[in-house]
């Protein structure tokens, strides 16, 4: 899918002291407390959809991939190397970065975000433990009807696998979100993902009362079904 993308001149700046959060789950690194980070946005709109504007927020422990994973579906290749912490993109898309220091930050974003992906990385196992802290959060910032989906993502690297897909499928099963493994190296199952979601939103942006409402679980399942893409619940 075409998109157009801008970068917007600036964004908010953060009081890292007044964004950290001492009693996280995502682990406590230090930060200077007497600097500002701005974030600077990237925008995305998807030309078919232009008025309708739906944020969509990415996040995931430090490192799981956030960005690479927007990298690789807006320009088809996977850069290495981190890249510095958050872009924001859109349809719109935030991509927030896994740092204590942004966490205020991220509060903010949840509230008025239509959409969350939702990252772990399936050579980590603390990023896998911290999902359900994430979803807590979500649950505690997030609007009610929020889309989730969570992504197991760096599928590429089987050999320093340490969580099994039927782990990220059975918690995705228990909080009734739709799952899939990605790889932002290779692409695998990344545009899906952000396909699903977009299409879910779109349809429940035009979505009259007595039509059947748009089902992700099954339109993640149909066009894996048509690629030949690995099972499993979603
Ligand atoms: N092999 C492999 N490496 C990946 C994949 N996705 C990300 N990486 C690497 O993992 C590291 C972290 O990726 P980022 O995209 O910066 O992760 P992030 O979640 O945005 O990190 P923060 O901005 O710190 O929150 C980088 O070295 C990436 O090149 C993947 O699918 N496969």
């Amino acid at each position: 899918m075409d998109i157009i993308m801008e970068n917007t001149p600036e964004m908010e700046c953060v009081d890292q002291g007044e964004a950290l959060h001492s009693d996280s789950a995502y682990g406590s690194s230090a930060v200077d407390t007497d600097t500002e980070d701005c974030l600077t946005p990237l925008e995305i709109t998807f030309p078919y959809n232009e008025d309708l504007m739906h944020k969509t927020i990415m996040v995931g422990d430090s490192g799981v991939g956030k960005t690479s994973l927007l990298v690789q579906y807006d320009q088809g290749k996977f850069i290495p190397g981190s890249f510095s912490a958050t872009v924001g993109i859109g349809f719109t898309i935030w991509d927030t970065a896994g740092q204590e220091r942004f966490r205020s930050v991220t509060h903010a974003y949840y509230r008025d975000a239509q959409a969350l992906l939702l990252l772990y990385d399936i050579t980590s196992k603390s990023s896998f433990d911290n999902i359900r802290a994430w979803l807590t959060e979500i649950h505690e910032y997030a609007q009610k009807d929020v889309v989730i989906m969570l992504l197991g993502n760096k599928t590429d690297m089987a050999g320093e696998r340490v969580i099994k897909r039927e782990e990220g499928e059975k918690l995705a099963k228990e909080y009734g979100v739709p799952f899939m493994e990605t790889s932002a190296k290779t692409g695998v199952n990344v545009e899906l993902a952000f396909l699903a979601v977009a299409k879910e939103l779109k349809h429940r942006a035009a979505q009259q009362p007595n039509e059947p409402k748009f089902q992700i679980h099954d339109y993640i399942a149909s066009e894996k079904q048509k690629s030949g893409c690995c099972g499993g619940y979603m």
